[in-house]
């Protein structure tokens, strides 16, 4: 079997959530050790890794980012490699994106790139973030590990292996998380009039939360307001005293987050007017959007277009959210989604990449860095 491919299925089943990535970090750092390394240095970062590839004549630092944590997800794609930590699964393709960056750096420590290289295997992407607290200890601690221009990839399960598709721009969302806890008062399912039900509750707040993105967002704007998650109650004949939502806002600017939260909060204070309880909003961890630097999504899509097998497309902006917003908004750089050509889309229990994928972008990755 191809060696990247056995490493993302070993990856693939150990996922493990945000900044509990102790097997994943450990398993890494075992495989880097295995490269050559005289151009090497390896400083670790909490559940993180940052490996510095020293170049033969530097004029500058280019950085590659890859997320390393997994999500909260029972797998159901019956392969033989599944996760082994039942209810984690790689549903976002982490595990490809570590694998391909592991071939960037066995590449790079085989044969020593002109530039000097720093490569960040970041954790909690998923949440709650860790690409903000890990520049703000690069920042603080170690602003030699700092890149001068930097670059990452997702997988795209709707595009073809060898898509690189990106833009100028914005590329991804704003985000917000979202948990709000309602609290009433509980009792006998036949004694209503002497309850505060806050299951009807939760349930009248979903449906009023999805009138803010069709009547108070511009339509020539976009948002999302999902709720992916309700808990209320305790068994079916005991109204429920308490109830939680769970979800996430997406927005294409600031302003337009500023004011969906405006929304939420008067409609939260409508339903504890209404049903005579207490709501409380906490809005979690945010990210930034992910802005890509014109100039350096230009270069990626113009390398695409030279480079054997691959195929450049100019795409679309999406809602999704991703923590490397934080590094392009203070390091020049751009993302791209690297096609995946899979069935289930991303965050699904049954999404399986072509590990074709694997290969073909480290190498891709490895010759445009050498080019830059
Ligand atoms: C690429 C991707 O799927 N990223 C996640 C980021 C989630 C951020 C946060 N936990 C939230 O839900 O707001 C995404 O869901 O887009």
């Amino acid at each position: 079997m191809d060696t990247l491919v056995q490493i993302r299925r070993e990856l693939h089943q150990i996922p493990e959530l945000g900044f509990k990535e102790f097997k994943t970090q450990k398993y890494l750092l075992e495989k880097i050790s295995e490269f050559p390394q005289n151009y090497l240095s390896v400083t670790t970062w909490k559940t993180g890794i940052v490996v510095q590839i020293e170049g033969s004549n530097p004029t500058k630092t280019i950085g590659w980012r890859s997320d390393i944590d997994g999500l909260p997800i029972v797998e159901e794609t019956g392969l033989p490699y599944s996760s082994i930590h039942e209810g984690n699964m790689h549903a976002c393709g982490h595990d490809c994106h570590m694998t391909i960056t592991l071939g960037l750096v066995q590449a790079l420590a085989s044969n020593q790139p002109e530039q000097n290289v720093v490569v960040y295997f970041q954790p909690a992407e998923e949440g709650p973030g860790g690409a903000k607290p890990m520049l703000e200890w690069l920042k603080t601690e170690r602003p030699d590990l700092l890149p001068d221009e930097i670059y990452a990839l997702h997988i795209a399960p709707e595009y073809p292996v060898g898509t690189v598709a990106t833009r100028p721009g914005l590329l991804f969302a704003n985000t917000s998380e979202l948990f709000i806890d309602l609290k009433g008062k509980g009792g006998h399912a036949a004694y209503p009039h002497k309850t505060k039900d806050m299951t009807v509750a939760a349930a009248n707040l979903i449906v009023q939360l999805q009138t803010i993105v069709s009547r108070n967002v511009d339509p020539m704007d976009s948002a999302v307001v999902t709720i992916g998650k309700m808990t209320s109650g305790t068994v079916q004949n005991i109204i429920a005293e308490n109830a939680r939502l769970e979800g996430t806002i997406r927005t294409l600017n600031a302003q337009a987050m500023a004011e969906v939260k405006r929304r939420i909060e008067a409609i939260c204070a409508g339903i504890e007017a209404s049903f005579d309880c207490e709501v409380s909003i906490d809005y979690g961890s945010m990210y930034y959007e992910v802005n890509n630097h014109p100039e350096s999504a230009k270069r990626l899509l113009d390398f695409a277009d030279q480079f054997e097998g691959a195929t450049s497309y100019h795409c679309p902006a999406a809602m999704t959210g991703e923590d490397f917003g934080y590094f392009l908004k203070d390091i020049p750089g751009a993302m791209f989604w690297a096609g995946a050509n899979c069935e289930y889309g991303l965050h699904h229990a049954k999404i399986s990449p072509d590990e074709q994928l694997l290969s073909f972008n480290a190498q891709f990755v490895e010759q445009f860095i050498r080019s830059l």
